[in-house]
């Protein structure tokens, strides 16, 4: 069995499109979600769906080995940040290379790095009047928003798209692509 780990610090709607979509695989589950926010509603879809979940101590995190021990002891094979707000260790990056892998919402390198991340990535797309924005699926390195490209998929921005329109836009694609990627890379 090939286990992930799901990363989150929001809703969870990507979670949630990668657990609805390897219910039919036999070979691979989502074995915990780990969260830095009590109250993040991809803990309720853990909850929900009888999936472990654990919620970050902030010092361990960035301070000790704790979380990568706890994902050996998991026996975790692939960690997936959907939303995941805090940049990874680089003791846990290091842990697992090439075995950790992000969704960013728009077309990197464009758009990336510290504080671009939720609607201030589509504020800035949408200011900037470029004509197409879309989806970065890549692997996770000690920078943000630096590793090597998975998969880049777009979305035409019209005229009278404003962020909240092209956030739905870009929505479509990650809950479209992102759980086929994940299913890809462990299969
Ligand atoms: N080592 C890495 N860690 C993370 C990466 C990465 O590529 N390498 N990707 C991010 C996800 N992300 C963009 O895809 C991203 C998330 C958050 C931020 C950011 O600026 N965060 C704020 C804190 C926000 C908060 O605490 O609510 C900050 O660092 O000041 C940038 C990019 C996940 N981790
Ligand atoms: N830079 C990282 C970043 O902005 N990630 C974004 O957080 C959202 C999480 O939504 P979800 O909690 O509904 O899956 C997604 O749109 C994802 O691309």
């Amino acid at each position: 069995m090939k286990n992930i780990a799901i990363f989150a610090s929001g809703a969870g709607s990507n979670a949630k499109k990668i657990i609805d979509h390897l219910k039919g695989n036999p070979t691979i589950q989502v074995a915990a979600i780990v969260s830095n926010k009590p109250d993040a509603g991809v803990l309720k879809i853990a909850a929900d769906e009888n999936i472990p979940s654990y919620i970050i101590d902030k010092e361990n995190f960035f301070r000790g080995d704790n979380y990568v021990k706890l994902m050996k002891d998991l026996r975790i094979d692939l960690i997936v940040l959907a939303g995941f707000l805090w940049k990874v260790p680089d003791n846990l990056v290091q842990a697992f290379p090439d075995k950790i892998i992000n969704i960013h919402p728009a077309l990197l390198p464009k758009y990336g790095g510290k504080g671009m991340y939720g609607h201030f990535v589509h504020e800035a797309v949408i200011a900037a009047k470029d004509p197409e924005s879309g989806i970065t699926i890549h692997f996770v390195n000690e920078k943000y928003d630096d590793g090597a490209t998975i998969l880049q998929e777009k979305c035409a921005i019209t005229p009278d798209d404003t962020p909240d329109t092209l956030a739905k836009k870009v929505q479509a694609l990650e809950h479209q692509w992102f759980p086929v990627i994940v299913e890809r890379l462990l299969t």
